[in-house]
């Protein structure tokens, strides 16, 4: 570590701020990190700024730690150097406050497990997470909830219109933060993401916020094929509204606590369109509808070793669809 960053670390050693670690470097890992590395800086009463950042790759840790840019995830956006890439995930987490989990959601659990026992008692977490967890049983779990039962701690959500690459060139955005009880957290989570680009709006509603930024990945997969079959821009559209309604009815159905206010913040209406124009389930599936290739073909080709987590979601879905009798003949 660089000596200047050893004296502001030990200085805020003997202080209550918050220590704040980053569990994922990819695409939206990365984004979220430069913002984290503003936020804790111009935040000192109430954040540690040296922010420990989760890499598992040693020579992409040891780039990011000279270079602060991922070249990999997030190519020519710099980081501020107050965040530490670190490849050791125990070492990330140790004595650390707030964690935030930002990685594709096939390998939460596994993360989850490595960290059990082994974090602060008074820890929180929030899962930038879009997707879906499944039990052997075929019913589906958050993500949040996985977290938070292999850890034992208190999981928020933020989720939204947030095209990574934007947010990363700083392009105005919204984004929506779920909580249980935002009389506990919510000012601090408030301090922790907001910035003059990127507008935070929290509500009591995590469980919504994070099924809308889970199931709009799915409907964003069916707008690619749209758009490879060249269906036309009206029944694209169709397909979305009619997506939208899909999603109400599955949370009405296996979450029946669906505040439907809750859709009009970014993290619903917002997400569904933006993913469906801009994102990276709509473009693999464009691919893969107008190629003879396999979807892990067309992902490896087109997204570098990022993941589109919408074909995925779909394939939970249909299990627990399956096992509840629910499928539409
Ligand atoms: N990229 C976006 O625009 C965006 C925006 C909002 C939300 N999200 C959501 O954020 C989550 C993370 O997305 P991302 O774009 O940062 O990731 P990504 O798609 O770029 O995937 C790369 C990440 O996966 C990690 N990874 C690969 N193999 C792994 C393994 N075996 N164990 C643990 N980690 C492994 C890599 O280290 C890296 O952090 C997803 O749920 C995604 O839906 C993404
Ligand atoms: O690129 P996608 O399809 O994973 O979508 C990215 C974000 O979720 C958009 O908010």
């Amino acid at each position: 570590m660089a000596p200047n960053l050893e004296r502001i670390e030990s200085n805020f050693e003997r202080t209550n701020r918050k220590r704040v670690a980053i569990i994922g470097s990819g695409n939206w890992g990365s984004a979220i990190a430069k913002i984290i590395g503003q936020t804790t800086r111009n935040h000192q009463d109430t954040f540690n700024p040296i922010v420990n950042w989760w890499v598992r790759d040693q020579k992409l840790k040891e780039f990011i730690n000279n270079e602060h840019e991922n070249p990999k995830y997030l190519p020519g956006k710099k980081i501020s150097k107050n965040v530490i890439a670190i490849s050791d995930l125990v070492e990330t987490c140790k004595d650390v406050d707030v964690l935030i989990f930002v990685i594709p959601h096939q390998f939460i659990a596994q993360v989850c497990q490595q960290l059990a026992g082994k974090l602060k008692k008074r820890a929180v977490a929030i899962s930038l997470i879009k997707g879906l967890s499944i039990n052997p049983t075929g019913q589906i779990k958050l993500i949040s909830d996985e977290i938070s039962e292999i850890l034992g701690i208190e999981v928020a959500v933020l989720m939204g219109a947030n095209l990574a690459h934007e947010v990363a060139d700083e392009k105005f955005c919204e984004a929506t933060i779920g909580t249980h009880n935002k009389e506990n957290n919510g000012e601090m989570w408030f301090k922790l993401f907001n910035t003059d680009y990127f507008r935070i709006t929290i509500v009591d509603d995590a469980h919504t916020v994070e099924l809308c930024g889970a199931l709009k990945n799915v409907v964003a997969c069916a707008a690619g094929f749209a758009d490879g079959l060249k269906i036309g821009e009206n029944a694209k559209v169709a397909l979305i509204r009619k997506g939208l309604m899909e999603i109400i009815k599955f949370i009405d159905n296996f979450y029946p606590v669906v505040r439907y206010e809750t859709i009009f913040e970014s993290c619903g209406i917002a997400d569904l369109v933006t993913t469906c124009y801009g994102g990276r389930n709509r473009k693999v599936c464009e691919a893969y509808v107008s190629s003879n290739k396999t979807l892990a073909e067309v992902e490896k080709e087109l997204l570098n070793g990022q993941s589109a987590q919408g074909p995925l979601t779909a394939e939970e879905i249909f299990v627990t669809l399956k096992s509840s009798n629910s499928l539409e003949k």
